[in-house]
This record gives C-alpha cells, structure tokens and sequence, in this order.
C-alpha cells in the first residue's frame, strides 16, 4: 500500500516559541523548500541570510492592526485548504494562481503565560491568537494534503521526513491530531479564563455555568483497581503537577491503587504545620502521628498499627530523614512520598528493591475539586482544614472541666487526623498520635467499636483506649457511641455537635466526668 507520501516543497512558517527554529529553516532551505513566513518569523529567517515571502508580499495586504491580522487571507487559506486529492480544487488554486503548502509550522501566541504573569485583562485579551488557531485547524483539516507541525520537538521529524519524500499520510494524520489537541488546550484555557476571570459565570456561586479540562495520558498502567482492568494515568494540562506529576526515584511503576493510596496518604500528612507522618492502607489511615520530626512521627505512626501498616503507603510533610529511612526499610512499604529526602535517605530506601520513591511537593489546598458520576461530576470546594471550628479556640465546652493544654493538643491533633480517615470516622490518640482508628462503618457506633478494639488489641494487651480522647468527623446522632469510648476510659471527645439529641450524648459525658467540646464543623470524608 502507498504510504501517501507529499513531498514538502513549500512551507508556511508562523510561530510565537522560535525555539529551534534556525536549525528548522536551515534544514529546509538546504533541502530546497520554498519558505512563506509572518513578520517576527520572516525577520529572524531573513536574519540567517535565508531567501523568505513575507505573507504580505503573498497576500499583497499588509500586516496590520498591530498583528491582529496576518495570515487571515484567502491567498494563505486557500494554500493551506485545498484539497489536492480533488481535481477541481488543483484546478481552482491553478485559477487563482495561488500556490498551495505542503507544510505549515505554528504555535500560537502566550495566552497562559501571559495570564499567569498577572497581566492586565487588556494584554491578556491581546494575547489570544487568532490567525494561528486558524492555521492550524485548517491544516489539521487537511491532513490528506498538508502536514501540520505545532511543537519545535517535531522540527527533527520534520527534517527527516522532508528527506525521505514528505510525511506520510499515516504521519500526517497523526500530526493533526496533535495540532487539534494544541488549539483545543488554548480554547479551554482561553474560555476558562474568560468564564471565571474576565467574567463571572458562576453568579457568584463560585461554580462556572461551564467547566473544561485537558487531559494528557503520561503513563498506561499496569492494570486498574483489579488486574481485569486496564488503566492509564492523566496528567492535568493546566495547574499544579500534583502527584500525577511526581518525580519516582526508584521502585516499581506506581498501579492505580499506589495513585489512589498515595494521594490519600499527602492528604492526611501534609494538613499538619508539624513534622507529621500517615500510613495508608486502602485509601484509610493505619497511622498518624506527628513528632519532634519525621523519624519520630513515622515510629509512633507504625506503633499505631504495626500489622496493618504492612504494605502501606506512607507520607511525610517534610524531608524524609535517614533515620526515618532505616525505620521505613525496616517494614514491608509500598510508596514512601515527601517533599524531599535528606542525604543518604534514598540510598538506605533504596536497599529495597521494591518500594517506590516519590517526590512530591505541592498539594493543592483550597479552590474545588470533582468527582465523576455517572453522567456528570460534582464540584464542590476543597475540605481544607480553615474552618473556624478547626481551631481549638474556637471550640465550645459541652460537658466537663476544660481540657488542660496537654490534652487540649492532643484533641486538636485528632480533630486533625480524624479527617484523613472514611466516615464514619472514629479516632484515637495520645500524645501526638492515633492509637485506635474505627472509620468507613455505616453507623458511627461501629467505628467507636472498632476504634477502641484496634487500641486494645493491637498493642498485646494494653488498653491503649484508657487515658487516650477521641475525634469523631460527625456528629453522634445517639450516646451509644460515646459510651463505647466512655466505657474504654476515653478521657475527652471532640466532635462536631449539633444533633437534635446532643443532651443525650452530654449526659453520658456528664455522668463519667469526660470532658466534650463541640467543633461546629463536620469533616466528613467519603
Ligand atoms: N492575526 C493573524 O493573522 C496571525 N497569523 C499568525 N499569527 C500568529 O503570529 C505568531 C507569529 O508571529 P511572528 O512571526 O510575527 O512572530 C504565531 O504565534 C501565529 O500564531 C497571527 N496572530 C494572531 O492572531
């Protein structure tokens, strides 16, 4: 079968980025390619001492309007658009005496760039490209008879193809495909900004009437959730790298579920100002603890549930140490993840063959962020820990004498971590750290059951429960919960509050002399 090739005779050249493209107009010149070109192009190619059209000679109009029109004319479209494989288009360029491209190189003007500069509306709008848009598109359309290039790490494919006799159809296609991907990223980004910046079609709800995104595939993983399932990883075309953007130091490719894993585990370490370490184990905390640093806080995150966290996936918000290294080697670890890692820390994880090591510094707090349902997705604002009720002073005393500042710290750190578990979430602590996690329960006495239970029985015989306070996510719609903490010598709750039967769940406290604060905020996590 042909491989359709179009020798490339003549080239539209037009772009914004001119990285790489001395060595392109170089490579095509000597290759005997005719070179058309828009003004700053043209100028630089006129600079290397190379023969060039400016498209206003092509046209016979002069760019004008301060750029805003250049290539917008039927003497450039029609050499880009005809469609060779049609007889009567050749006959009608021929007509026209307009000359048709085999090629057109392009990228478009700086709009996020520009918007990220913190520009004014005025030069942002400047910023939006017109004539490439239409290039490109026109060309991608094309395909058939014109190869469209819109990024400088394709001018060596362009050389080698001019070479070889032109790009093939197959290639082609696949050039379109890629400009197509170009302009769309643009348009969302210019119709994002335009909607929630240059506009407000949220109404003020914070929510625009439309939202787009683009999607890059940056790895095709092993399998899904289950080896049935086949899975790849998107990286989002526009904000922060996030842990899809990750840098892995060593280990295994990350599956779905390491993805899933590690991004609950950031998202329990990374909320505390502290040095503080989480252990995951099926998007659910087996450990949390803050420390003096991480070593300390991932020895005491362990110790809450030294058999669960076989096989986890841990997180530090802070360089992992090398003492903490050596704690970690010591256990089973999925993925270790952290901002950084101090000297010789990678070395002793990498004493493991199989862990992962991740580095990762962003998280992304506060704005929204979505969850697909069928047919849609729901947006809604970060949980991010700011809620007035998240601080301790804030709180009201339901029931009991005020905490003193050591137990105080120890609720707030619960309050804290119990939010990095599912609801219905029960948690825990003493001193800095979960001894006791209940949570993803359909009814919070079970999580209170299964809170106390993990304290006390992980830990051979000692009743972690007695002496530890407690963090509930929700409120407690009854006492029986309470009362299961009370009963396993809880010493304090803090909870949201708000039930119709609060006095009910005060009582209780009451009559066992527990201290209970009410938060006035809900952290529930599904
Ligand atoms: N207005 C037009 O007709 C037009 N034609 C091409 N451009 C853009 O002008 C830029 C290249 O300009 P120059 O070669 O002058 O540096 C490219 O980013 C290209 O996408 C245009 N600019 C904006 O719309």
């Amino acid at each position: 079968m042909s491989e359709n090739r179009i020798p490339i005779r003549r080239a539209l050249v037009s772009v914004y980025d001119k990285t790489g493209l001395e060595e392109l107009v170089r490579g095509l010149h000597d290759a005997g390619v005719t070179l058309v070109s828009t003004g700053g192009s043209a100028k630089l190619i006129e600079g290397l001492g190379l023969p060039v059209t400016k498209v206003e000679d092509l046209t016979g109009f002069p760019e004008c309007l301060d750029g805003r029109v250049k290539t917008l004319h039927p003497r450039v479209h029609a050499g880009i658009l005809a469609d060779r494989r049609l007889d009567s288009h050749v006959q009608q360029l021929a007509d026209l005496e307009v000359e048709p491209f085999d090629l057109v190189v392009s990228n478009l003007y700086p709009f996020t760039q520009t918007v990220a500069s913190g520009a004014s509306p005025d030069e942002c709008v400047e910023q939006i490209d017109i004539g490439g848009p239409s290039m490109v598109r026109a060309a991608a359309k094309n395909h058939p008879s014109v190869a469209i290039v819109t990024s400088p790490e394709r001018y060596a494919d362009v050389l080698a193809a001019t070479t070889a006799g032109g790009f093939t159809l197959e290639q082609r296609k696949q050039l379109a495909a890629e400009a197509f991907v170009h302009t769309a990223s643009y348009d969302v980004a210019v119709a994002s900004w335009m909607g929630n910046v240059l506009t407000d079609s949220s109404e003020g709800t914070g929510f625009p009437a439309w939202a787009g995104a683009t999607w890059e595939r940056s790895a095709v993983l092993r399998y899904g959730e289950n080896p049935h399932q086949g899975a790849a990883l998107y990286r989002s075309g526009h904000g922060p790298a996030g842990l899809a953007g990750a840098e892995q130091l060593h280990g295994k490719e990350m599956s779905y579920n390491n993805y899933v894993d590690t991004d609950a585990a950031r998202r329990a370490a990374y909320d505390f100002d502290e040095p503080a370490v989480a252990i995951i184990k099926h998007a659910n905390p087996c450990g949390v603890a803050v420390g003096g640093d991480v070593a300390e806080a991932h020895a005491r995150a362990h110790a809450c549930d030294p058999v669960s966290a076989f096989g986890g996936v841990i997180a530090a918000n802070r360089p992992v140490s090398v003492e903490m290294a050596r704690q970690v080697a010591e256990v089973f670890t999925e993925v270790i993840v952290a901002p950084g890692y101090e000297d010789g820390a990678v070395e002793v994880l990498q004493g493991k063959k199989n862990i992962r090591i991740l580095v990762c510094e962003d998280l992304e707090r506060g704005g929204v962020e979505t969850r697909p349902v069928s047919g849609g997705l729901l947006m809604q604002q970060r949980d991010s820990f700011q809620a007035e009720g998240d601080d301790p002073s804030a709180w009201t005393l339901a029931t009991g004498e005020a905490a003193s500042p050591e137990v105080l710290a120890d609720l707030a750190f619960a309050w804290r971590a119990c939010r990095s578990a599912k609801s219905n979430a029960i948690l825990l602590a003493k001193d800095g750290a979960s001894v006791g996690i209940g949570m993803g329960q359909v009814n919070r006495v079970d999580s209170c059951k299964l809170a106390v239970e993990r304290a006390n029985s992980l830990a051979e015989g000692t009743e972690r429960a007695r002496g530890a306070v407690a963090a509930s996510d929700a409120f407690f719609p009854f006492e029986d919960g309470p009362q299961v903490l009370i009963d396993a010598g809880v010493t304090a709750i803090v909870q949201p509050g708000g039930s119709v039967r609060d006095e009910l769940t005060i009582e209780a406290c009451k009559a066992a002399g527990v201290t209970m604060y009410f938060t006035g905020t809900r952290h529930f996590f599904h």
